[in-house]
């Protein structure tokens, strides 16, 4: 990943950092393929979107991209059915889709008992995070009442967390999901979660427009003890022209050796910054 200022590529075990520790797992990142290249006339958050390095195996390049096309026709349906549950039209949320989602493969070694698989965060790709899990176990969200419950592995189950487009689009009425993965001690976990991607250039103020007749639509539930403790939302806060720089921001400080290669000003800016 050090040679991708798009974040695409392989992580080594330790050098990922979530809530300022460091999260004991390796990882492949990946694109929609195709995206267009990154000039020096483009904003500089859209480097984000960038060419894939795939892993010198057999076949991997058609693995990836095999399932990257089938998951986001399912994602784009499942939010067609988001849109419909909210009584809002089939096609409400179309236009917030981004060039590039993204996929991962993930594996988490085991470790001493109650280690930092992945620390507490809210995905900051886009609109819904689509996750299938092996039988492991270990990951973890933050309920209503602000307490960690399991997520237990289903068979043939995916699991669906809110991203923080979702969120900003509307209005922070449906929060992110705040998750976090507790290590395996006794054997590895695998997980390949994808990550709808949003649309890089809106900003919250183009949101509070577009996003007025959502929000009046979706019913409040009462969350006041999850926000007391949980993590803060990038893509909510004011500190960020758009999406894509809040996004950039989120990956600059993640992967900080990427960030302090590829971004040193803005890693130097963001790492001062507490959104609290
Ligand atoms: O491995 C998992 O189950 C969760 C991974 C995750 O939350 C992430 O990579 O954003
Ligand atoms: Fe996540």
């Amino acid at each position: 990943m050090l040679n991708s200022p798009s974040f695409l590529g392989y992580t080594r075990l330790g050098a990922e950092t979530t809530a300022a520790q460091t999260d004991l797992r390796e990882q492949f990142d990946f694109g929609t393929p195709g995206v267009k290249p990154w000039t020096e006339e483009d904003p500089f958050w859209q480097r984000l979107e960038g060419p894939n390095q795939y892993p010198d195996y057999p076949g991997a390049q058609e693995i990836v991209d095999g399932y990257l096309t089938r998951i986001d026709d399912l994602a784009q349906t499942f939010v067609r059915f988001v849109a419909e549950c909210l009584s809002l039209p089939a096609d409400t949320f179309d236009g917030f889709k981004g060039n590039m989602s993204r996929l991962k493969f993930v594996k988490y070694p085991p470790a001493a008992k109650n280690s930092q698989g992945v620390g507490p965060h809210k995905d900051s790709a886009g609109l819904f995070t689509f996750l299938s899990q092996d039988n492991t176990g270990g990951l973890q969200v933050l309920n209503k009442n602000g307490e960690w419950i399991d997520v237990p592995p289903i068979e043939g189950s995916l699991v669906v967390n809110i991203q923080q487009g979702f969120e900003a689009i509307t209005g922070g009425i449906c929060a992110a999901t705040t998750h976090r993965v507790i290590a395996p001690t006794t054997r590895t976990r695998y997980s390949i979660p994808f990550f709808l991607g949003v649309r890089l250039d809106l900003t919250l103020d183009q949101l509070q427009e577009s996003a007025a007749h959502i929000v009046q639509r979706i019913p409040v539930s009462d969350d006041k003890k999850k926000r007391a403790v949980d993590v803060p939302s990038e893509f909510l806060s004011p500190l960020y022209s758009c999406f894509g720089e809040a996004h950039l921001r989120n990956r600059i400080l993640s992967h900080s050796d990427v960030g302090r290669r590829w971004y040193p000003e803005l890693y130097a800016t963001y790492s001062k910054q507490n959104l609290k």
